[in-house]
Formats: C-alpha cells, structure tokens, sequence
C-alpha cells in the first residue's frame, strides 16, 4: 500500500469513526446461565410450626432466640442442600457462600435465591413478630472446629436491614455480643461484653436494631466454657461451667435483607 493510500484510508477511517459508523463487534449470543445445582433443592417442612423467637432476660431486647428451630432431618437436610452449592469461597476462619447477590456494592441487585434458602428466610420472617419483609440474602458459614476457625468482632453494617437472623447446623457455638467502641476508644480500651448467646444446633437467633448497630458479635475460636454473661442457660438446656463441644463442621445460616442500590 502507498502512503498517499494508507492516508487515505486513515481519513476514511477517521470520517467513519467520527460519524459512528465504525463496524462494531457483532453482539455476543446471551450467555445461557446455568441455574446453581441446588436451586431447586428444597430443605424445610414449610408447613411445620415452628418455635417462636423469644427475649432473654438480661440480654438487649433486641436479641432473640429459639431453641429446635428446625428437626434433625431438616438439618442435615438444609446442610446437605447448601453443600452442592459449587461457589463456597474460604475467608480467614472459614468458608462460605453467599447468596442473593452482591450486598452492599454500587451494582447490587437481588439475585434469586435456591429454594432452600428461599424457605429458610420466609419461615424465620414467620417467627418474628415484627412485619418486616422475609430475607432475600443468605451467607453460609462453615466453620471447622477441628481447626482454628471463627469470626472476629464485626457489625453485619449497612448494606443490610439491621436485622440478622442466624440458623445454626452441625455444633453448637458461642456468639458473644459487645459495645461497638467509638472510633476513639479503639486501642484506649477494650469493649465490654454486653452479653453471650449459646447457638445449639438447629437453634435460630435474631438480632436487630441496638443490638445490629450498637453491638458487634464474634465467634471465638477456641473451645467455650459457659460463662455468667451468657442470657440464655434456660433456653439452651445450659449450665455456668459447661464446656462446649468444638468438634465437627459448624455451618451457619445468616439471613438478611439487602439494601437496594440508592
Ligand atoms: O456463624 C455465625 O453465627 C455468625 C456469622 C456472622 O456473623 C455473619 O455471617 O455475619
Ligand atoms: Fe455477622
């Protein structure tokens, strides 16, 4: 090709660029999302009445628990049907899932849920008495007590409802709720416990409002022995000194609502 044809062609290029008509890539055919292999995997009895969420005294008001939430089937059930998830990521301290999208980013918008999930969320809204809409996102926890595996003190924060449901599966655990420290007391002094909660397997636990936005929770790593801070000796069939048992895979359930992208 001669210069004065290569310039040519550029100007052509360039008129065609300027007045839009460049040849674009010819649209890629709709990705065909394959549906998740659990989504139609169904967990809990939804005609079952379940136990409803009570206070505990000496706890926040906003802390809530049920003992034998769900049955045994229903547990390994529910457990079994979130591991043929194929998306479970690790985390410091644990792996997990989460479903329903990507809570709290610019872009979020509400994916669907596996029916599980789905049932899970409609039958903890059913145990709350207030009138807020069920859950539309769910994280899977799963802890391996074998190994060091915890969560360290967080707020669940804003891309949320400020209100948290938690299903436990697989072993009991402790979750401990303190003051959420102004920013200036952080490394002035340590937080103090504002109470424990004794999380039996297949037990449900709801947090929201003071106790979401005001508290933070963890769950330790090392073995827990029951302690006076803990509100729920009653409920949970416990006793001050109780040891509890860190063996096996503890996979929780933590339901919310996500916000909307503002
Ligand atoms: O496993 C638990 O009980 C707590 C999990 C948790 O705090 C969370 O998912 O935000
Ligand atoms: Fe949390």
């Amino acid at each position: 090709m001669s210069a004065l044809d290569f310039a040519a062609m550029l100007r052509a290029e360039k008129r065609k660029a300027r007045s839009g008509a460049v040849a674009k890539p010819a649209p890629k055919p709709q990705q065909q999302r394959r549906p998740p292999p659990d989504a139609a995997t169904a967990a809990l009895d939804p005609s079952t009445q379940r136990p409803p969420l009570q206070t505990l005294p000496g706890a926040p008001p906003t802390i809530a628990y049920a003992a034998d939430w769900i049955s045994e089937a229903e547990e390994a059930a529910i457990v079994a049907a979130a591991k043929r998830g194929d998306d479970w990521v690790t985390v410091r301290g644990r792996r997990l899932r989460r479903l329903g999208g990507p809570a709290g980013e610019a872009s979020f918008a509400p994916e669907p849920l596996p029916r599980w999930a789905r049932d899970a969320c409609a039958a903890a809204a059913a145990s709350d008495t207030s009138s807020r809409p069920a859950p539309n996102h769910v994280l899977v926890n799963a802890y391996d007590f074998a190994k060091e595996s915890y969560v360290l003190p967080h707020t669940d924060g804003p891309a949320y409802d400020d209100r948290t449901f938690t299903l436990s599966c697989g072993a009991d655990a402790v979750v401990v709720f303190k003051e959420r420290l102004k920013t200036s007391d952080i490394g002035v002094r340590a937080a103090a416990t504002r109470c424990e909660v004794l999380l039996r397997r297949r037990s449900l636990l709801a947090f929201s409002r003071e106790a979401y936005t005001e508290c933070t929770h963890e769950i330790g790593a090392a073995p827990d022995t029951i302690g006076l801070c803990c509100v729920n000796l009653d409920a949970a069939n416990a006793r001050v000194g109780d040891v509890v048992g860190r063996a096996g895979e503890r996979v929780s359930f933590t339901l919310r609502c996500a916000r909307g992208a503002e």
